[in-house]
């Protein structure tokens, strides 16, 4: 199997929100957890995601699990590989999205990396290298809440300058609207000057097509969905694939009982949580017993176990920003966090166990913690329930087939626990 694009995402829910605009824009595409075991049958595909949790672990794990997975995608073909971040640019001073970049630079033989987390469709643009999330700049939007990456500040060359000792650059929108020559030009003269990250603002997907036409040329580059409908518009223009992926028999009926997990404390998920209230049993855990041991677990578990079988339930870590605060203070942001990853995940395990096949998980923490206990090797993409939200098919996995959705934190709309059910049937 030759692939023409390779990605590395920082996250799960990530993985599947690139691995849906690929597939929306004519790549076959699977997404794969960590580097696959070479005994798994994987399709014939033009892109491959390899999905990372390297989100919020410390910078050198970031890299060598990167820059492994990098290798294992040059082998397999990949001219061009993207290291999908979040479009919302997660990270702390520490990284990781600043030395991962850095380190997939150095391993393809230096150069200046184009960097954007634009994603027009769900709202996130770059102005001047300012990250604007709907309308208002990224260190006043809900992220400036988030448990574990809170972001307080919307210049990106900034936050990258001090995550590495490179030099980092702009690519202003004028050079980006006068289209791919002008971009080149303006990535070729910050190249010359040392620059090892550009920045590059995008506001709509014209912007993205020029973007994803420059970085072709160049073997890295650093984005969100958005870069990756640049990129896979460029290479169907190119003739290199055929631009034929289909969605839809991803679908097929699965046997089983279906369920929720959240853990995403962000602004969407709560009010998807509120809305799903009205017409499912949703199960609120309380943070604190789930952190200090494991009755709360077995609770929850023994709750949605009596109901599964009635219809779906919803089972939520999810709190507002006060309580989350509260409770870090308490115990340490990562120490919570992880806590209540871990316990998530021994509950949707455990569902799986009493039947389950069709299973929403809400968070990107959230769900690598699940998917990883679940230990679902890959998956195949389905269609999209919302921007950056696919149904997802598991390949390989012990539990025989079942379709999944990983939701960002951020994504969707109020319905969309019913509407993501309704299309796993
Ligand atoms: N009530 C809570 N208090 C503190 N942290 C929480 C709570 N509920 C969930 N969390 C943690 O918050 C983090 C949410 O991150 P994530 O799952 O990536 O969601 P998102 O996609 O919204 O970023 C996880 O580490 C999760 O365990
Ligand atoms: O790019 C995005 O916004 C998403 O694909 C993503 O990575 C969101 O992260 P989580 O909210 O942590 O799932």
């Amino acid at each position: 199997m030759a692939i023409s694009l390779g990605s590395i995402a920082d996250d799960y829910t990530g993985a599947s929100d690139l691995a849906n605009t690929l597939t929306k824009n004519g790549l076959r595409t699977v997404q794969t957890v960590g580097i696959p075991d070479p005994s798994l049958a994987l399709p014939d595909v033009d892109a491959v995601v390899v999905s990372l949790k390297i989100r919020s672990v410390p910078a050198s794990e970031a890299v060598t699990a990167a820059t492994e997975a990098e290798r294992w995608l040059r082998h397999r073909g990949a001219g061009h590989v993207l290291y999908k971040i979040c479009s919302t640019f997660d990270s702390t001073d520490a990284g990781n999205i600043g030395p991962v970049t850095e380190a997939l630079r150095d391993a393809a033989g230096g150069g200046s990396v184009l960097v954007t987390p634009a994603f027009p469709e769900t709202g996130r643009t770059v102005y001047l290298g300012h990250l604007f999330v709907g309308g208002q700049t990224l260190n006043e939007s809900p992220l400036k809440d988030h448990p574990l990456n809170p972001m307080h500040d919307a210049n990106l060359v900034r936050v990258l300058a001090r995550q590495t000792r490179g030099a980092v650059g702009l690519i202003d929108l004028a050079a980006i609207a006068a289209g791919p020559a002008a971009a080149r030009a303006r990535l070729d003269a910050l190249r010359t000057t040392g620059v090892t990250m550009a920045v590059a603002d995008a506001i709509f997907e014209k912007d993205l097509e020029t973007l994803g036409e420059i970085a072709l040329e160049t073997p890295i580059s650093t984005g969100a969905s958005g870069l990756g409908l640049g990129l896979a518009r460029a290479l169907v223009r190119s003739g290199r694939i055929s631009g034929s992926a289909t969605a839809e028999d991803i679908i097929r009926p699965v046997d089983g009982f279906s369920a929720i997990i959240a853990g995403s404390c962000s602004k969407a998920t709560l009010r998807q949580l509120e809305v799903a209230e009205r017409s499912m049993p949703v199960l609120r855990l309380d943070p604190e017993r789930l952190i200090s041991g494991p009755d709360e677990i077995a609770a929850a578990i023994s709750w949605a176990g009596d109901r599964i079988s009635a219809g779906p339930v919803v089972v939520a870590a999810s709190a507002a920003p006060e309580t989350v605060s509260r409770l870090q203070s308490q115990y340490g942001r990562e120490t919570s966090g992880h806590a209540i990853e871990t316990a998530t995940s021994i509950i949707a395990a455990e569902l799986v166990e009493r039947g389950v096949r069709r299973l929403v998980v809400a968070g990107g923490e959230t769900s690598g913690a699940a998917v990883d206990r679940l230990a679902i090797p890959a998956f195949l993409i389905g269609p999209e329930i919302a921007p950056g939200v696919p149904v997802l098919r598991t390949v390989g996995n012990a539990q025989g087939d079942m379709l999944l959705a990983l939701k960002s934190g951020n994504f969707g709309g109020d319905d969309f626990f019913a509407a993501a059910l309704a299309m796993m049937h």
